[in-house]
């Protein structure tokens, strides 16, 4: 007769009815548990065989619940949460030059952009999103909201030509960016991209810089590209080319590339994207609400393009809810393409999860439910009257559930949400400080 074993002291143990892992693709575990000790994942298994291997610190029973990783938002501008609902139903250029941009240049300030990106990140943490790439002035204090918020963020060194009151010409945007950078690096929960806002807004010598900076310090280069149809003519008129070869002319199209909305591209800029190892920063809500078009996702996928999701701002969606994107995404796949089974369910989890946390490098970090990964966390309830009765949690996962069904969020092992309520950040202070700021905005 063996002695039994004597548990292992772990921090937390979450029982689930189901854990979709994401990687392996494919599986749908009933009845299994993710054990996490020190805010990673240490194992995954079955929840008879989990209760006697480990000695939990906390234990979660997750009843009628699937398990997901922590929701990656590709691409957002998160301090626009200040901005939702000021300028609807405009096309991208017109929203911007005469909405959106005198806005930015009246009100836009540290304190601005700190107060908007905790109202996010309580929208995102709420709504399951664990980890976000962001591209907005003063990346500083959208550092200092995300590690408020205890979100995973990837902060964009962003670059324009034009001054704004965070900077004044490209060098100065790059050397407070990256000053940003040297501040907040050693930072478990954040990360850095570089962010040049877009082909019509940055000339040929700063992607050069941009260029080089991205070789000596691996960073990915997190930009709009190939949005509009007139961003195309633009190019074609003022370059020569389009916008995605004048890119690669400039050797910025490689692994390293985030080609966020990727909307109007042709059959040379889907293979030069495949070829050259890109993704894709797919905003299917921004695109239909600013009518810009509606990206080849099927065909970028089949060329073996890796996806992810984005929101974009509020200003243009107008949430930041990733499983809108997801069923966004699908439901314009299919429709755009004729073709019910194009982006099935599994496909349109992984860009929410695995396919964003690739893009920017971190997939050893998150982005599924893996060993040796952070323990990033998403818990849905499917006992509701939306989700009974239930054949697949796949299908309600990303067809039926929405947001209001996240019950628990953790990032890191840390619990953000418990049962559908913020745990760190205060929602009432978060409010009464945007009804500061749309005072301040309306007048
Ligand atoms: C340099 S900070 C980011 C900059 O981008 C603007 N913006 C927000 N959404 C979009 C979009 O869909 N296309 C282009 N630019 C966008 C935002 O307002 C900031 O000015
Ligand atoms: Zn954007």
């Amino acid at each position: 007769m063996h002695a039994p074993a004597t548990p292992i002291d772990i921090d937390l143990l979450i029982e689930a009815r189901w854990i979709i892992p994401v990687e392996p693709a494919g599986q749908v575990l009933e009845h299994h548990a993710v054990a996490v000790r020190d805010g990673r994942i240490l194992e995954l298994l079955p929840s008879d065989q989990a209760r006697q291997r480990y000695r939990p610190g906390q234990l979660r029973t997750l009843g009628d619940h699937v398990l997901i990783p922590g929701l990656v938002n590709l691409h957002a501008h998160a301090a626009m949460n200040l901005l939702r609902g000021y300028a609807d139903d405009l096309p991208l250029m017109r929203w911007l030059t005469e909405r959106i941009w005198p806005a930015e240049q009246k009100h836009v300030s540290h304190d601005f952009v700190r107060d908007g990106t905790l109202l996010a990140c309580a929208e995102m943490l709420r709504g399951g999103v664990t980890t976000f790439s962001d591209m907005y002035f003063f990346p500083d204090a959208a550092a200092e909201a995300a590690l408020e918020a205890g979100m995973r963020a990837a902060l964009g060194v962003v670059v324009l030509e034009f001054p704004s009151a965070w900077a004044s010409d490209a060098d100065q945007y790059l050397s407070k960016g990256l000053a940003v950078r040297d501040r907040f690096k050693h930072e478990p929960l954040l990360h850095f991209t570089l962010a040049p806002h877009a082909p019509y807004t940055v000339s040929d010598a700063t992607f050069e810089r941009i260029r080089t900076l991205a070789e000596q310090l691996s960073l990915p280069i997190h930009m709009h590209v190939h949005e509009t149809g007139e961003e195309i003519e633009r190019s074609l008129s003022e370059h020569g080319v389009r916008p995605l070869e004048r890119l690669h002319r400039l050797g910025l199209v490689g692994p390293e590339l985030i080609a966020v909305h990727a909307v109007h591209l042709d059959e040379g800029d889907v293979a030069l994207l495949a070829r050259q190892g890109a993704s894709v920063a797919h905003c299917p809500t921004s695109n239909m609400k600013l009518a810009s078009g509606a990206s080849p996702l099927p065909a970028l996928i089949a060329a073996g393009v890796n996806a992810g999701l984005g929101s974009d701002g509020v200003a243009s969606n107008n949430r930041l809810d990733l499983f809108q994107e997801m069923r966004h995404a699908g439901l314009m796949a299919k429709l755009t393409s004729g073709d019910a089974a194009a982006l099935p369910a599994e496909q349109l989890l992984h860009m929410a999860t695995l396919g964003g946390a690739r893009a920017l490098g971190i997939e050893h970090e998150t982005g599924s439910i893996r060993p040796g990964k952070s323990a990033d966390l998403c818990a849905i309830s499917l006992d509701e009257a939306e989700t009974r009765p239930c054949y697949s949690p796949l299908s309600h996962l990303v067809y039926a559930a929405g947001r209001e069904h996240v019950t628990d969020v953790w990032v890191a092992g840390i619990a953000r949400v418990a049962q559908g309520n913020l745990l760190h950040l205060h929602n009432n202070e978060l409010k009464a400080r945007a009804r500061l700021w749309q005072n301040q905005v309306a007048l």
